[in-house]
């Protein structure tokens, strides 16, 4: 990954003092299925902090946009909470309107006055912001023609959303001149960093469950030599020790052949061979069911099914983490669901906290396991799960896309 990240438009490049600008932000939260209410509202506080800030600083007649989960899905909801929360954790009051493009909406944003903030409906109400598409087509749509007249400049704060060719992400930039937001700026500096670090060993910490798409990033990782060392953890870890011939038992194998992660065999083989820099447990913890024990046993005599990294295995990494000058932490090391096996992700955290590296933090199961009281200027806890790890494999974000066609097209774009 290049400088190119640095180039695109920031705040500074537009004049939005007292302006009318539409900011797309992502605060697409979980929601409790049973009662429709958000269950961890941190995406909302991050952004909370930036509205603030523009608010404070440039009393531009604020719209915001977000989606919030899929229609069909239990988590497809209306924001009015979004906007008390946001209102909340901003102390600027943050106007709701139930609409997106239609009379309400077009009324509220044409009457909303400098320094004021209005949170539009979840804008994927409007069948258009489902649908992916090119730039081009996505600009030509009727929710940006709608609302596109009615703004001055389009601020992309939706880091996180950063991965979907959808109308409010890559349209309005190609009618409108555009910027990212801060938060989109710190994401962009932080994966800046992980690709322009070379000195020092630059250590990636992968585990979890998503482990197609983390085999996609380590493929790439190892291509463009961007990793020193990749220490495994989660499902992850037992994909390279069965590629390694490690005999996990019936019961793990049965589990990577449910989601079809065996079938990754002959990549992470091959990424062996080549001699790529993965590390993989010496032990792990199991759980065996019959008696309900715990036991940390040997890679070599593996009983039960694993659900954590053992404590030699942790000792090693640790010490591993101590050398680095880049970290990358992506998904717990084990089924933090349990607490009997939240130990090895909390201990690789901590090490992690106490390093000298530059730490980037990414996925909601590890967002959910940071003391926050340990993060500083030196960690960044991406709000980006996705996108980040797409950004990381090398492929062309379609947000960074739609903002440098927006840059060669306004020049940069002080109206
Ligand atoms: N050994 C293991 N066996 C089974 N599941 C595991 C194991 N280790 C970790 N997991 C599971 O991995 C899941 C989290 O992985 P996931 O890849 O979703 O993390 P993430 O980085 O938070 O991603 P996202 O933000 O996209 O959810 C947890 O539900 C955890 O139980
Ligand atoms: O949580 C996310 O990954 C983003 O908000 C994007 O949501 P989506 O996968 O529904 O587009």
């Amino acid at each position: 990954m290049d400088n190119s990240l640095l180039d695109l438009p920031t705040l500074k490049d537009l004049d939005i003092t007292r302006r009318r600008v539409f900011m797309r932000v992502d605060i697409n939260s979980p929601i409790d299925p049973e009662t429709g209410k958000i269950l961890d509202d941190r995406r909302i506080r991050v952004h909370a902090k930036y509205i603030k800030e523009i608010v404070d600083k440039y009393e531009p007649a604020l719209v915001i946009g977000s989606h919030q989960g899929r229609p069909g899905e239990r988590d497809f909801t209306t924001l009015e909470e979004h906007a008390e929360l946001l209102s909340k954790y901003s102390g600027v009051q943050v106007k709701f309107v139930d609409d997106v493009m239609g009379p309400a909406a077009r009324s509220a944003i044409s009457e909303l006055r400098p320094g004021e903030v209005l949170l539009l409906d979840n804008l994927r109400l409007v069948s258009e912001e489902v649908l992916e598409g090119a730039p081009e087509a996505q600009s030509m749509t009727v929710f940006v023609r709608r609302l596109s007249g009615l703004f001055d400049y389009y601020v992309n704060d939706a880091f996180a959303t950063a991965h979907r060719s959808q109308p409010s992400i890559v349209g309005f930039p190609l009618v409108l001149p555009s910027a990212m937001g801060p938060l989109f700026e710190k994401e962009v500096i932080a994966a800046a960093k992980i690709f322009s670090s070379t000195s020092g060993p630059r250590i990636f910490i992968l585990g979890g469950s998503k482990v197609h798409d983390l085999l996609r990033v380590i493929e790439n990782l190892v291509r463009n030599r961007l990793a020193d060392r990749i220490l495994t953890t989660g499902l992850l870890a037992q994909l390279f020790l069965v590629a390694k011939g490690v005999r996990l038992g019936d019961e793990n194998v049965r589990l990577l052949e449910e989601k079809n992660i065996l079938t990754l065999i002959p990549r992470a083989r091959l990424l062996l061979m080549k001699g790529a820099p993965i590390e993989t447990p010496v032990d792990v913890k199991t759980h065996n069911e019959k008696d309900d024990a715990v036991e940390n046993v040997s890679i070599t005599k593996i009983t039960g099914v694993i659900k954590d990294i053992g404590e030699t295995t942790l000792e090693i990494y640790c010490e591993l983490i101590k050398e680095a000058s880049l970290i990358v932490m992506r998904g717990p090391a084990g089924v933090i669901e349990d607490s009997k096996f939240r130990e090895g992700t909390l201990k690789i955290l901590d090490a992690v906290y106490n390093s000298r590296a530059f730490v980037v933090i990414a996925g909601g199961h590890l967002g959910s396991m940071i003391d926050e009281t340990k993060v500083n200027d030196r960690i960044h806890v991406s709000t980006g799960g996705n996108a980040l790890l797409l950004l990381l494999s090398g492929e062309e974000l379609p947000a960074i896309k739609a903002l440098q066609m927006s840059k060669s097209i306004f020049h940069g774009g002080k109206r």
